[in-house]
């Protein structure tokens, strides 16, 4: 039986009166800092010299030093550096800066799982892993609400690490929304499989096929975007409000009868198999193989591939459209 925590369980307490040092502020590190602090907890963001994050975390009205000296003087330090890069960085200084009793976090668990990190035995070592991204922990916090998290316990030396754990999930707001118990395994092996075979690898598939086969039939492609891009969104914000039925019970009874005809003929019982097959490769190591090896290679296909998709006619024409739409970040 799945393990949730609310608010009501998850006592700051558990946080208050320890220094938080949060390594890194990209996508997830600038949420937790601005959450945490503004939640009445110390924190202190740890960079390098040079980082182009170093200012930003400054006009937030945060306190920035170099990523060993915010873990010397923390009691909580949590990795928000890129996965790839941690293993160096958490050699060179975050190791030599950790005392005994202190909690390293994760807010994935990818380093941990396959022991690119490996922790001295006598720190706690946790995971809070919001299930969402970092740019959206903070606008839901802002807006009182949450991203749901994971959480997770590696080494419990000083016996309260799970309380800690969800003392910080509440302090980034995700227990407004729930904090579900799991392990590194199953949190690092669901969240790959999830972002490459349906939220961000099999989304945006959809997404580029259905717009190229209205485009090669003829049609224009400003109405293929809207169709296949723009509401995307709409449809999956009524989802996630109230399940595939209440999407079902908002569009027409003609998108509901297509919706059962057709689903099941664009997502066959073959890209099932695909999918147990990617979900093969996350579980036993060859996906964190080849992205390890991809970093050490300086990311030769990584970068062609994101040049190759910035250039995609549904990304040159959605650009156009959006400028139209004031409301949208540009
Ligand atoms: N992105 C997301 O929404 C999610 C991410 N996660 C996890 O969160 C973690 C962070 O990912 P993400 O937020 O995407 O990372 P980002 O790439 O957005 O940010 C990385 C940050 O780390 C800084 N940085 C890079 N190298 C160093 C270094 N050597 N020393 C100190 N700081 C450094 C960068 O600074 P600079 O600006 O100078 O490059 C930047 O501020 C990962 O473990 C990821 O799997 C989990 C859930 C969702
Ligand atoms: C879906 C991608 C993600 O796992 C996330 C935002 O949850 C990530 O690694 O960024
Ligand atoms: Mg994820
Ligand atoms: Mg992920």
């Amino acid at each position: 039986m799945a393990k949730m925590f609310y608010e009501n369980e998850c006592k700051l307490d558990a946080l208050q009166g320890k220094k938080v040092a949060v390594i890194g502020y990209g996508s997830q590190g600038h949420a937790h800092a601005l959450n945490l602090h503004e939640s009445g907890i110390d924190v202190t963001v740890g960079l390098y010299e040079g980082s182009k994050s170093w200012a930003k975390a400054e006009e937030a009205g945060l306190t920035v030093d170099i990523a060993g000296r915010a873990t010397a003087q923390a009691d909580v330090v949590i990795m928000l550096i890129n996965d790839e890069k941690q293993p160096q960085l958490f050699k060179e200084s975050i190791e030599p800066n950790l005392e005994a009793g202190n909690y390293l976090v994760f807010a994935h668990g990818f380093n941990i799982h396959y022991g690119q990190v490996v922790p001295p035995e006598d720190v706690n070592v946790f995971m809070v892993a919001p299930k969402g991204p970092g740019h959206t922990v903070r606008s839901q916090y802002q807006e009182g609400r949450g991203v749901p998290c994971l959480v997770a316990v590696h080494q419990d030396i000083t016996g309260d690490t799970l309380e800690v754990g969800l003392a910080y999930a509440a302090a980034i707001g995700g227990a407004r929304a729930g904090v579900l118990e799991t392990t590194f395994k199953e949190e690092t092996e669901t969240d790959l499989f999830g972002e490459q075979a349906v939220l961000c690898g099999g989304v945006t598939a959809l997404m580029k096929a259905g717009f190229e086969v209205l485009v090669e039939a003829g049609y224009q492609p400003e109405s293929a975007y809207f169709e296949c891009l723009h509401e995307m969104k709409l449809i999956i914000d009524l989802i996630n409000e109230g399940g595939l039925s209440y999407m079902r019970y908002s569009v027409s009874d003609t998108a509901e009868y297509g919706d059962y005809r057709v689903g099941e003929r664009i997502v066959t019982e073959e890209t099932k198999e695909e999918m147990r097959k990617v979900l093969k490769e996350v579980q036993d190591g060859t996906f964190a193989k080849e992205w390890i090896l991809e970093n050490q290679a300086n990311r030769p296909s990584f970068t062609a591939k994101r040049k190759m998709e910035a250039e995609h006619p549904v990304e040159i024409v959605g650009k156009d459209l959006r400028k139209m739409m004031s409301w949208l970040k540009k």
